[in-house]
C-alpha cells in the first residue's frame, strides 16, 4: 500500500471460501491506530470471518498484512500484535479468573512488569471474582473475564468479537467505554456490534459488511445511509430508533 506513513493495522486482501459457499473477499482495509472501529453487517455477514483470519485464527489467504508498515509475517509477531476476543466464550473451566485474565500475558513469556493484569481486573469489575474458577462463573461474568485476557496483552490492536453479548446494561456500557480508552491510548481497536446505536455512540467510524464484501466504510453519516439500512441490514429508521423493513 502506499499509505505506510499511516499508523495502524493494515490488509491488502483477505479471501475465505467455506465449503457452504460462505466466506469473505475484501480488498485493501486500513485500520487507523487510535480508532474504535466498528465492524457491522447482519447474521451471516462475515465479521467473524474477517477478525478470525486477521488474528489467524483460520486458514484464509491474507495478502500483505502490516503494522504501520511492518510486515506480520511471524506468528508469535502476530500474538504480541493482534489481541483477539473471540465470540465463542470457552476458557478452562478449572483455572482461576486471575490466571485467564494472565494467559493474556502468554506471549510475552508471562511477564508483565506494568502489572497490567490486576489493572485490567478493576476496570472490567473482576476484582470480586479473582480467586472463582472460570467454570463456576455466570456467562457474562465469562464474557469479561475472556475480554480481560485480550486486554492484559495491551497489544497495539485488539479485535473484539461481540463484547458486549450476554452482558447487562451496566457492563455493557462500561466494556465500550474501555474499548474507547484503548482506541484513546493509541490502540487499533474493531470491534464488531449488532446493536447500531450504540455502535455510533461510542464508535469513530463503521465498516459495514454485507455476503462477504465490504459495502460502505466511513463515517456513520456515510455508512449508514437509509439505502444500506434497508438493503443490508432490512430496517429503517424512525424517530424512536429502528424497526423491520
Ligand atoms: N466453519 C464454517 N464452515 C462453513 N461455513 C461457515 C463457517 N463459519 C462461517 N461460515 C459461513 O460464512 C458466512 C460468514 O459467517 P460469519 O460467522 O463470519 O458471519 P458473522 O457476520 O460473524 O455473523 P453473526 O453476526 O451471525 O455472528 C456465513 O454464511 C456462515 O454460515
Amino acid at each position: 500500500m502506499t499509505e505506510a506513513a499511516i499508523t495502524g493495522l493494515s490488509v491488502d486482501r483477505i479471501v475465505k471460501d467455506y465449503p457452504s459457499g460462505g466466506g469473505v473477499d475484501v480488498g485493501a482495509i486500513q485500520f487507523e491506530a487510535g480508532k474504535l472501529i466498528a465492524l457491522i453487517g447482519p447474521n451471516g455477514a462475515g465479521k467473524s470471518t474477517l477478525i478470525k483470519a486477521l488474528v489467524g485464527a483460520l486458514d484464509a489467504q491474507i495478502n500483505g498484512l502490516s503494522y504501520s508498515g511492518t510486515a506480520i509475517t511471524d506468528p508469535r509477531q502476530r500474538a504480541r500484535l493482534l489481541a483477539y476476543l473471540s465470540q465463542t466464550r470457552t476458557g478452562p473451566a478449572l483455572a482461576s479468573v486471575r490466571d485467564v485474565v494472565a494467559l493474556g500475558r502468554f506471549p510475552f513469556g508471562g511477564q508483565d512488569p506494568e502489572g497490567r493484569v490486576a489493572r485490567v481486573i478493576e476496570q472490567l469489575g473482576l476484582t470480586a471474582l479473582t480467586d472463582r474458577r472460570f467454570g463456576t462463573l455466570s456467562g457474562g461474568e465469562q464474557a469479561r473475564v475472556l475480554l480481560g485476557r485480550a486486554l492484559a496483552v495491551d497489544a497495539p490492536v485488539l479485535l473484539v468479537d461481540e463484547p458486549t453479548a450476554s452482558l447487562d446494561p451496566h457492563y455493557v456500557l462500561r466494556i465500550l467505554e474501555a474499548l474507547r480508552q484503548e482506541a484513546q491510548r493509541g490502540r487499533t481497536v474493531i470491534v464488531s456490534l449488532h446493536d447500531l446505536a450504540l455502535a455510533q455512540r461510542y464508535c469513530d467510524t463503521a465498516i459495514v459488511l454485507s455476503g462477504g464484501k465490504i459495502v460502505a466504510q466511513g463515517s456513520f453519516e456515510t455508512a449508514l445511509t437509509p439505502d444500506i439500512l434497508r438493503d443490508v441490514f432490512r430496517i429503517r429508521q424512525t424517530p424512536n430508533g429502528y424497526e423491520p423493513q
